[in-house]
């Protein structure tokens, strides 16, 4: 035992003199940075570097937290260690770079600190006893600030082939288990250190096409998604350069989220949710599920191309006067130059046509002064001719006009003069205007949507009681109505380019409905509608997706029960598949209540595998009406006290939620659809029997029992006075 200790001792010691090591470094790297943005001179170039170096400034800043979380003792006496940074032990590059990450370092150039996201570090996340891949041991270094405060070490030699089958499906078992047990503060932190075999998988795994991840609760979706955004920005430059779109289930949610992606350094991420995705539009107002259901079908997209179509301009004689004259494109022509944009989004299709029609109008005035030209050429030739045979005559003038050649054509100077004066024309671009206008995007939908006329002639799908359903909704937007104008939006084209302002890249994409992302990732992503994938897949037409879900956990009003039927209209059957399996969050006595909730809920999954236990067994407590607003005012001081520098929830359904929110003061009061992706450490679950009673209401409920990380109660609400139960365990 003792022998322990003085060991332990020792691998805290040395840990520290790394520590320090790698602090020194840290702190020398960031003040030649420093002094080189300061030197950055003030023109363009200048400014474009001191935004990179602040970058990278930034980047380093945050690594500060995990400068060094483990280290790996490979079988041949190599030592490494791993960091939330590559950090160089001398001058080249100053920090790792997505550049040093394919390439292993080389003995003399050989990293302090190798990134989490290098190749060579990966045997950390996945090296076992069984598979140890060169390595004899894993340790996992826990530091607070600048003090190392202890270290877990997991040999991987051949010695251990006998541990626990679940020692060795954990990595670092003592480390998570330890960050597992942690008080919740209200925001997600990182896992880099503890990152399980199954989760670095997927974090690393191709994104040439669509991954999807199913995982029951708890699994570490949203961790792996948001590590998997850190580890392809730091893979592959071009993810950089286009940004990476985030896409949560709420705005708590997206702050829930929030520091994790800054906390892993990266900045080029754009984290929203499908309601606020379309720059300019803000959802006014919700929807029932009936009509939630109906717009989120992806036959709309048909409903959308028919209604753009519709507003296309047929051909005509077209008609403009320049100069006084009139000028007329015929029909023929007209149709030939509409066929040619026919493929194109109504106002790229317009711009082109303009421009054809603008020159097919300077060449017809062109021709026409030419032919004047010609015509008074000729008539003057005739003059001179005539003066030329006079002055022939005895008597006449010296010399003559014969030989002088003017060939009726205009000089190229004079044709692009006239070009430009056309290309600019505002008399012109009214004769187009009148007979293709531009088209806002949001009034045509409107229109569209309260007319039940309209909507039968674009929406054959629809049947009456629908169509009266949709013409008899309110002003403002749904959330349903984004996809819709999204998608309009991207038929008819921008009518001009829009601007792109911000520094950085991510400001630049957020500002641009069109923006075209690296890749794009979707948390809860069971709940996204057909439409609403299609909004996905506009953002990223080479389909790097990455999207994580539990379709289990799916409440939106679409009926599909599986990823199969999710993705048909959006991805076919091409996209592969992956599964995390291991519930990190709740604890083994709530996932013992969740079997039946799930079968209740249809699914012929089972729930993930509970990793720990937190001794607290879960409780219920029966209750009338009336002592609802006090009694559980008690029941949520009591957690709150408890688990006093942690966090305490309450989900219930919708119809409670206003109440027990003015009971609790200061206690986040959510329905099962707003608690999605969140956690606490002690969940209050009020009227289980309520949420249950909604459609998919099995699917609330088992989001519900399955936010918390150590105690759970429920209260059951009864009509009568009597009240049974209590507080069991704690
Ligand atoms: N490898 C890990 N190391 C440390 N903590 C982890 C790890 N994996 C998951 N966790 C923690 O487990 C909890 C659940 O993770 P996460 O929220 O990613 O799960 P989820 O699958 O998205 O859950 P849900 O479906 O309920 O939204 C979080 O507190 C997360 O930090």
């Amino acid at each position: 035992m003792s022998h322990d200790i003085s060991d332990r001792r020792h691998a805290v010691a040395e840990e520290q003199a790394f520590l320090d090591l790698a602090l020194a470094r840290h702190a020398a790297v960031l003040a030649q940075l420093e002094a080189e943005i300061a030197a950055a001179p003030a023109d363009d170039v200048g400014r474009a570097r001191s935004a990179s170096l602040r970058r990278r400034h930034a980047e380093l800043r945050h690594a500060g937290e995990a400068l060094v979380f483990g280290r790996l003792d490979a079988a041949d006496g190599k030592v490494r260690h791993i960091g939330r940074i590559g950090l160089h032990r001398a001058d080249p590059g100053l920090t790792g770079t997505p550049h040093d990450a394919s390439s292993t370092p080389s003995e003399d150039n050989e990293p302090l600190v190798l990134d989490w996201r290098a190749p060579a570090s990966r045997p950390f996340y996945t090296a076992t006893p069984l598979h140890p891949q060169g390595q004899a041991r894993r340790r996992h270094v826990r530091v607070d600030g600048p003090t190392v405060t202890g270290v877990d070490d997991e040999p991987l030699d051949h010695s251990h082939d006998g541990r626990s089958s679940r020692a060795a499906a954990l990595v670092g078992e003592g480390a998570l288990l330890s960050a597992l047990g942690q008080r919740r503060t209200g925001r997600m932190t990182t896992a880099i250190a503890t990152l399980q075999r199954e989760q670095d998988d997927i974090v690393r795994a191709d994104a040439d096409g669509p991954l999807i991840v199913q995982g029951g609760p708890g699994t570490g979706k949203t961790v792996v998604a948001l590590h998997r955004v850190a580890y392809l920005l730091f893979t592959h430059r071009r993810m950089a350069d286009q940004a990476v779109l985030v896409l949560g289930p709420s705005a708590r949610f997206l702050d829930y989220i929030t520091q994790v992606l800054p906390a892993l350094g990266e900045t080029a991420v754009v984290s929203t949710t499908c309601d606020d995705l379309v720059p300019g539009v803000r959802v006014q107002r919700e929807e029932s599920r009936v009509l939630a259901e109906i717009k989120g079908r992806s036959s709309w997209q048909a409903a959308i191309e028919s209604l753009v179509a519709e507003h296309r301009p047929t051909a005509t004689d077209l008609t403009a006067h320049w100069d006084g004259e009139e000028f007329v494109v015929p029909a023929a022509q007209v149709t030939h130059s509409l066929a040619a944009v026919a493929a194109r989004p109504y106002h790229d299709a317009r711009r082109v046509f303009s421009e054809q029609f603008r020159q097919i109008l300077t060449d017809a005035v062109v021709e026409r002064r030419e032919a004047m030209l010609t015509e008074v050429e000729e008539g003057y030739e005739d003059i001179l001719e005539k003066f030329d045979r006079s002055s022939a005559a005895p008597g006449g003038p010296a010399g003559g006009a014969s030989g002088v050649e003017v060939d009726g054509a205009l000089t190229e100077d004079d044709v692009e003069e006239l070009r430009e004066r056309i290309a600019g024309s505002a008399a012109v671009d009214a004769v187009l205007t009148a007979w293709w206008p531009d088209l806002d995007p949001a009034p045509m939908l409107r229109r569209l949507l309260s007319s039940p006329q309209a909507l039968r002639r674009h929406a054959p799908h629809l049947t009456d009681d629908e169509i009266a359903l949709i013409a008899a909704e309110p002003e403002g937007w749904s959330p349903g109505d984004v996809p819709l104008l999204d998608a309009l939006a991207d038929a008819l084209g921008e009518p001009t380019p829009p601007p792109a302002p911000g520094e950085f890249i991510a400001d630049r994409a957020r500002a641009q409905r069109g923006w075209v992302y690296g890749h794009v990732v979707v948390d809860e992503a069971q709940e996204l509608s057909e439409m609403q994938w299609r909004m996905v897949l506009r953002r990223c037409p080479s389909r790097s997706v990455t999207a994580v879900g539990d379709i289990d956990q799916a409440e939106a009003s679409h009926r599909h029960t599986s990823w199969a039927q999710a993705v048909r209209s959006t991805f076919g059957d091409r996209w592969r598949a992956a599964e995390l399996t291991i519930c990190y969050r709740t604890p083994r006595e709530v996932m013992d209540l969740t079997g039946p909730v799930l079968e209740k809920a249809g699914s012929r999954n089972s729930p993930p595998r509970a990793v720990r236990s937190s001794g607290v067994t879960p409780w219920e407590e029966t209750m009338t009406e009336d002592e609802i607003p006090a009694r559980t005012a008690q029941l949520v001081a009591g957690m709150r006290e408890r688990w006093a520098g942690g966090t305490v929830g309450v989900v219930t359904t919708a119809a409670r939620a206003g109440a027990l929110t003015a009971a609790l003061p200061g206690v986040p009061v959510l329905t099962a659809t707003g608690a999605k992706g969140l956690e606490w450490d002690a969940t209050l679950v009020v009227d289980p029997a309520g949420i249950t009673a909604g459609p998919r209401g099995w699917n609330g409920l088992y989001v519900a029992l399955t936010r918390c990380t150590q105690e759970l109660g429920q209260v059951h609400v009864t009509p009568e006075s009597s009240r049974t139960g209590g507080i069991v365990s704690e």
